[in-house]
């Protein structure tokens, strides 16, 4: 197990999620992967940490859905890769999220928070900033607002 000093002495820390197939996988669908908790969180607690590296001046992140938006601009022109499990975490409605991402531009990192008490397990979601406008997105943003 972890201890406290261990996570804060490393920068890719991800030893309590998993990544396997996703809740959301239907026989339409077929397989795709998901993260989920490997231990008990309660609210507030660190889930994941790590690191981007950002990708080359001119990537389109709207053709590429693994890539993560790197600034505050819009329109959105710097993209970056995540590491540990920060790829494979899908997406909800911010109602419907447990966890959260919060982005240190300007250090190049990220952590991941549990917005809810999440037992191990459960599928880990969090809303991606960029559902609403990244081109790829498009039919995702369809079906998780579908209610809306
Ligand atoms: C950043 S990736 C997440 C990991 C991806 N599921 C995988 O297997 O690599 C984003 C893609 O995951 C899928 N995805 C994310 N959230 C979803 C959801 N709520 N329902 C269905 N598919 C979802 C969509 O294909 C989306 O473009």
């Amino acid at each position: 197990m972890s201890t406290s000093a261990d996570i804060e002495a490393t920068k890719i820390w991800c030893s309590n999620v998993v990544v396997k197939n996703s809740s959301f996988c239907t026989p339409e669908t077929g397989d795709f992967d998901g993260a989920f908790a490997k231990v008990d969180f309660a609210e507030g607690e660190l889930i994941e940490k790590g690191i981007m590296r950002r990708l080359p001046e001119g990537f389109n992140g709207h053709e590429c859905q693994e890539c993560f938006t790197w600034s505050t601009e819009r329109p959105n022109k710097t993209w970056a890769m995540g590491s540990g499990c920060s790829p494979y975490y899908n997406t909800h409605k911010s109602a419907n999220a447990n966890t959260r991402m919060v982005r240190y531009f300007d250090e190049d990192r990220f952590e991941i928070f549990a917005k809810t008490d999440i037992k191990a397990g459960e599928e880990l979601l969090h809303t991606y900033i960029s559902l609403g406008w990244r081109e790829c997105f498009a039919p995702l943003n369809e079906i998780v607002n579908k209610d809306e």
